[in-house]
């Protein structure tokens, strides 16, 4: 966007009452060619920042932190992610002036892990979970025996384990009190057992170039179903079998999802909240909250909006540790 405005303030030179007049006409043929000059100079600027702000971006020490979303049960929800799928309660957190608590769980310390933001509103006890998110992917050594202990705590399985369609990795698929999917993928343990978000997205190389660009992901996969009709993008920070990863799925022919208002957005670390907000935005990017600190706690933060609509909410990586102190 912001080439875009520069190539409209060029344009603005050359054009009197609104009307665009050839440059030659303008400023005669030597004029022309000062003018083209100029242009190719704002384009070689224009290309450096760019590359200048990619480099950085790829620089950054980027993480996923949590993924936050809201239940109607707090309890509820801590006792079938500890009993069923084997997580742990990290941390709580009352907020009475805003009507809000939280609780974070995972497989491991939020220092180093990828954990989960449990919300609770006071009152709220029902979400619309949307279309448009997916699930969250957990790796588990035996899928038949996770389920099997997910069916004696009465959980709900939505897809009993087997092959994934068109692909050889065994999976199942259930859902917890809310109703959010939770895939459980068999594969060797790893560092990082919360292992993906899916989210469906409406235009797929629109979306990996945001989150290569803006985000510094990388590409680490892209496949294609045409029998189930849809293709997937892995887009993370490292290999997917060490690290959390974001699993971007585009449906044949689907662009718009509905997003409800439980799921809310993925955290993610970095060095710097304000240069983050300056490449989020050259990349075209949506900021919604500018960078700064937050009032009370002085984390500081920047919110923005994927090409989707999806939040994402980066926080300052040594603001983020205090805040574990
Ligand atoms: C191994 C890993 O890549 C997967 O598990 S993909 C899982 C697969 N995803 C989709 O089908 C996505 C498209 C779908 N229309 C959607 O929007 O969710 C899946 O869910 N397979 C189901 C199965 O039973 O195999």
């Amino acid at each position: 966007s912001s080439c875009a405005s520069r190539r409209l303030a060029l344009f603005h030179i050359v054009t009197t009452g609104g009307v665009a007049l050839p440059q030659s006409q303008l400023f005669g043929a030597k004029g022309s060619e000062l003018f083209k000059v100029a242009e190719a100079s704002a384009a070689e600027k224009l290309a450096q920042s760019e590359q200048n702000l990619f480099a950085w971006v790829k620089n950054d020490n980027r993480r996923f932190l949590h993924v936050v979303y809201r239940v109607g049960d707090l309890e509820k929800t801590i006792k079938f992610y500890t009993e069923c799928l084997g997580m742990k309660l990290l941390r709580k957190r009352d907020i009475p002036e805003e009507r809000y608590s939280n609780a974070f769980l995972g497989y491991g310390p939020e220092d180093s892990n990828f954990t989960v933001e449990l919300t609770y509103n006071y009152g709220v006890d029902k979400y619309d979970i949307g279309t448009g998110f997916g699930h969250f992917g957990v790796v588990v050594e035996d899928v038949n025996k996770t389920i099997d202990l997910i069916k004696a705590k009465r959980g709900k399985v939505i897809r009993e384990p087997g092959l994934v369609k068109g692909g050889n990795t065994v999976i199942a698929f259930i859902e917890d009190p809310d109703g959010y999917r939770f895939e459980l993928l068999e594969k060797r343990p790893t560092p990082e057992p919360l292992c993906q978000v899916m989210l469906r997205v409406g235009d797929l190389d629109s979306a990996i170039a945001f989150y290569q660009k803006a985000v510094g992901m990388k590409l680490l996969s892209k496949r294609d179903n045409p029998e189930q009709k849809y293709t997937v993008a892995i887009m993370g920070y490292g290999p997917e079998d060490k690290n959390t990863v974001l699993e971007l799925t585009y449906n044949y022919g689907v662009t718009t999802y509905d997003k409800g208002n439980g799921y809310a957005q993925i955290a993610l670390g970095t060095n710097d909240v304000y240069k983050t907000a300056e490449a989020i935005e050259f990349f075209g990017g949506k900021i919604i909250r500018e960078p700064g600190p937050l009032p009370g706690i002085n984390t500081k933060i920047v919110v923005c909006l994927d090409p989707d609509g999806w939040k994402l909410v980066f926080v300052d990586n040594v603001d983020f540790l205090k805040e574990l102190e």
